[in-house]
């Protein structure tokens, strides 16, 4: 195990250019699955999620070759299901989140899939229903085998039908639609995920060949075709991560410009970190942050207290909420972070509340910062990244803090962020990775 050794109180600079979208990655990885034609991929991140599903789809069968530090082609042309019943596939496939999204593509191509119960960050329950029940509209059965933990999905023929899926489900969406783009006839996916992720993929899908329509909205329409063609996709720059260097610059009092970032696809993104006062300019299509001594939050017009909750996409993305609520603590004012999504993913303030943070903890869902204006610095901890989005939260604070903070499992971060020390180490912070033990 891996911890990072941070010493905080030193301002960064410079630039930074985001790296590919970890949870676009895993979507559109899991669609080479479709066709037995070549797919290139470009801008893929070199994260431990991402390289543990390319991984997985080469033990599948699948010809992986890259092309460049971060290019790859995959070529499916023969799949060995058989090993979906090997030790090695429950174990490496349980091992991520993103790996759920290999049941539609081999259910439609295949007609049968199986997964173990998936990975991915503890934080609160994290049901499928949206992606079995939208497979079982399709005309699958589904089966749960306790004893084994394993899901499993066959289907002679999938048949296009309306589906009003139960909840607006990321990965679910994702899963559905790709199997609904072989199946017979036309498929509406209504409530469905728009997040530019699927928006990606859709745009993928059809260029392999796919027919889908309503791409941005909740309401998707799939002709169903006979097969799909190899293409070439280049990943978005990750919006989680361009969040998450707004707040580190505003928390570290620096000036950074975050390179590149496609900012028509950032959605409310840059509004939700100028409500906590932070001064972003839009330079092209770089996100200039300069550096600001005090942020004021925002309140309501009503003049009440500022609430920052998460939402469906076009709504604010759960994964930066952790990021807003850190980088509130040294704003002026008060903003309550209410995450609605997810039930534990709040519990790590306790860790910022120990370095010093005004912060209460309402109750799972809900947190109340009192923003310090930097009147009072935080001070270094040893602490552990319970999560990806919490790790990196917990290293915004550390880098601010005055004196040495060790974050451990620092392995959490890296799920999601490639080289975060050299790239840090670059705008001058001053981190290190160190061994840990446990
Ligand atoms: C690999 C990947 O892509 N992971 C992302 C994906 O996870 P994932 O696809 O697993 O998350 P889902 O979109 O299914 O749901 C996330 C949580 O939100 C709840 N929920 C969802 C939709 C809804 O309308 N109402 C509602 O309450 C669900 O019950 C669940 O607890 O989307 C999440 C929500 O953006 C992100 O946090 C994850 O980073
Ligand atoms: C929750 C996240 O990831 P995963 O769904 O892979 O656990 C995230 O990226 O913030």
């Amino acid at each position: 195990m891996s911890a990072l050794r941070v010493v905080g109180g030193h301002r960064l600079s410079g630039e930074i250019t985001p790296q590919g979208a970890k949870n676009e990655a895993l979507q559109i990885l899991c669609a080479v699955l479709l066709t037995e034609e070549p797919v290139t991929i470009h801008n893929i991140p070199n994260i431990v999620d991402v390289n543990k599903l390319i991984e997985l789809l080469g033990d599948m069968g699948v010809q992986v070759e890259r092309l460049g530090p971060d290019s790859y082609r995959f070529t499916a042309k023969h799949v060995n299901l058989e090993f979906l019943e090997s030790p090695e596939y429950r174990k490496k496939a349980a091992s991520l989140r993103g790996s759920i999204m290999v049941l539609g593509p081999l259910l439609a191509r295949f007609g049968k899939s199986r997964i173990p119960r998936p990975g991915g960050d503890k934080i609160g329950r994290r049901r499928l229903d949206t992606h079995f029940l939208g497979f079982q509209s399709l005309g699958a059965k589904f089966n749960y085998e306790s004893d084994s933990q394993f899901y499993s999905i066959d289907a002679s023929n999938l048949q296009g039908t309306y589906i009003l899926l139960d909840e607006a489900s990321v990965t679910g969406t994702a899963n559905v639609l790709m199997a609904a783009v072989l199946a017979r006839g036309t498929t509406t996916l209504y409530n469905a995920a728009c997040e530019p992720y699927i928006q990606q993929l859709s745009n993928m899908l059809n260029r392999m060949g796919a027919r889908i329509s309503g791409i941005g909205s909740n309401l998707l329409t799939i002709e169903g075709v006979e097969r799909l063609g190899g293409t070439e996709h280049t990943m978005l720059p990750d919006m989680i991560e361009i969040g998450s260097f707004i707040g580190m610059a505003a928390m570290t009092g620096s000036e950074l410009t975050i390179k590149n970032v496609r900012v028509d696809m950032l959605g409310m993104i840059p509004d939700v970190f100028r409500r906590l006062g932070i001064k972003l300019e839009i330079r092209g299509d770089d996100i200039y942050v300069p550096r600001q001594e005090s942020y004021q939050i925002e309140s309501f017009i009503d003049g009440s207290i500022m609430t920052i909750a998460d939402a469906p996409w076009p709504g604010f993305t759960p994964d930066l909420l952790s990021i807003v609520l850190v980088t509130a603590i040294q704003a002026k004012g008060t903003v309550l972070v209410h995450q609605k999504m997810f039930e534990s993913r709040l519990f790590f303030v306790d860790k910022l509340i120990d370095m010093g943070a005004q912060i209460i903890l309402c109750d799972p869902h809900r947190a109340t910062v009192i923003g310090m204006d930097r009147k009072n610095s935080l001070k270094g901890i040893k602490m552990t990244s319970p999560d990806i989005r919490a790790g990196v939260a917990l290293l915004i604070a550390a880098l601010s803090a005055k004196g040495e903070s060790i974050i451990y499992a620092a392995d959490q971060i890296d799920r999601g962020y490639s080289h975060i020390v050299e790239r840090l180490q670059k705008l001058g912070a001053k981190l290190e990775r160190i061994e840990s033990e446990g």
